[in-house]
């Protein structure tokens, strides 16, 4: 199935920032016509505008014309102000899929209607480049048809992984929908302790981008595992052991720091979910 095929019964846009904005781009790309889609958002940016979609237009009425597909990208905490003008579309045709970090299926079903099919999805940023994974749930009323349907829109920002669980999602969020920021934060760091051993800060900063990005890049080319492509850096009593021993200390190295960072994220996102 094609985005554009998905696409031509309609798509309503509730939230185009950042997330709402990267699949819009990945849309158009793929073929999809402007008219066919409806972004509704009171902040709408000059990139928004220049596409041709219809900005906060009436949408078309529940029943035949009705939008096939609703994506919801606007943060959790305006979901309550966002959501009541769309649910005239619940209980119906129409595929409710949200991106909202922390909002339960059950939180949808109970403002939209037990009846609504609904597809839960985690995206991450580099969604902006094409190269997002994105992992999906859907509700009882999601018919298999409805789940590939999501899936294919949301391959337009990169990979989709399909969940056992929506218990999953919390982890989920905490390993690779707030991951990037760990990475940037990485890239960061790595930088400025370069800085700390003499380079000057472009330097530091072009080869601490460069080396997570290359490093990313073998990491998902290669055979070998993570561990494996690790121990291949790594020569007996040379210079990354000597770093590895402090960043894989139990204690006090990456693992236990991880461990806690993620933890932290998982709980912040059951936290959300309750309300
Ligand atoms: N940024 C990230 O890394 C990720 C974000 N998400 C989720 O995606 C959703 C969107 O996040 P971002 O795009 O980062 O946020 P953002 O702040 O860039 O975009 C939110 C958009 O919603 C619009 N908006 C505000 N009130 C509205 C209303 N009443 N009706 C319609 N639109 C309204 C804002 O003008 C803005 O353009 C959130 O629920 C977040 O949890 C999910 C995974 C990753
Ligand atoms: O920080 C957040 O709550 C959102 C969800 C995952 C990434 N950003």
């Amino acid at each position: 199935m094609q985005v554009s095929e998905i696409a031509a019964r309609g798509i309503a846009l509730l939230g185009c920032g950042k997330m709402g904005s990267a699949m819009l781009a990945g849309w158009l790309d793929r073929g999809v016509s402007p008219e066919a889609v409806w972004v509704i958002d009171p902040n709408p940016t000059d990139w928004l505008r220049q596409t041709g979609v219809h900005i906060n237009a009436p949408l078309p009425e529940a029943g035949a014309d009705a939008p096939g597909i609703v994506l919801i990208a606007v943060k959790p905490q305006m979901m309550g102000e966002a959501l009541p003008q769309l649910q005239q579309l619940g209980n119906g045709e129409t595929l409710f899929i949200s991106v909202a970090a922390g909002t339960s299926i059950a939180t949808y079903e109970s403002l939209l209607g037990a009846n609504t099919p609904i597809v839960r999805a985690m995206p991450n940023t580099p969604a902006a480049v094409g190269r997002g994974i994105t992992a999906i749930i859907g509700n009882a009323c999601a018919s298999a048809d409805d789940v590939t349907r999501a899936e294919t829109l949301l391959q337009a920002i990169g990979q989709t992984v399909r969940l056992e669980a929506e218990a999953q999602m919390d982890a989920v969020t905490g390993v690779s929908g707030s991951g990037p920021a760990y990475v940037f934060h990485l890239i960061e760091t790595l930088a400025a302790a370069g800085e700390a051993e003499g380079l000057p800060t472009d330097l530091a900063m072009q080869l601490a981008k460069a080396t997570v990005a290359g490093a990313g890049a073998l990491a998902e080319a290669a055979e070998e595992t993570p561990a494996e492509l690790r121990v291949n850096v790594t020569s007996p009593n040379g210079t990354t052991q000597a770093a590895l021993e402090v960043l894989m200390d139990a204690d006090n190295g990456f693992p236990p720091l991880l461990r806690r960072a993620v933890a932290a994220a998982s709980h912040r996102s059951k936290e959300l979910s309750r309300g």
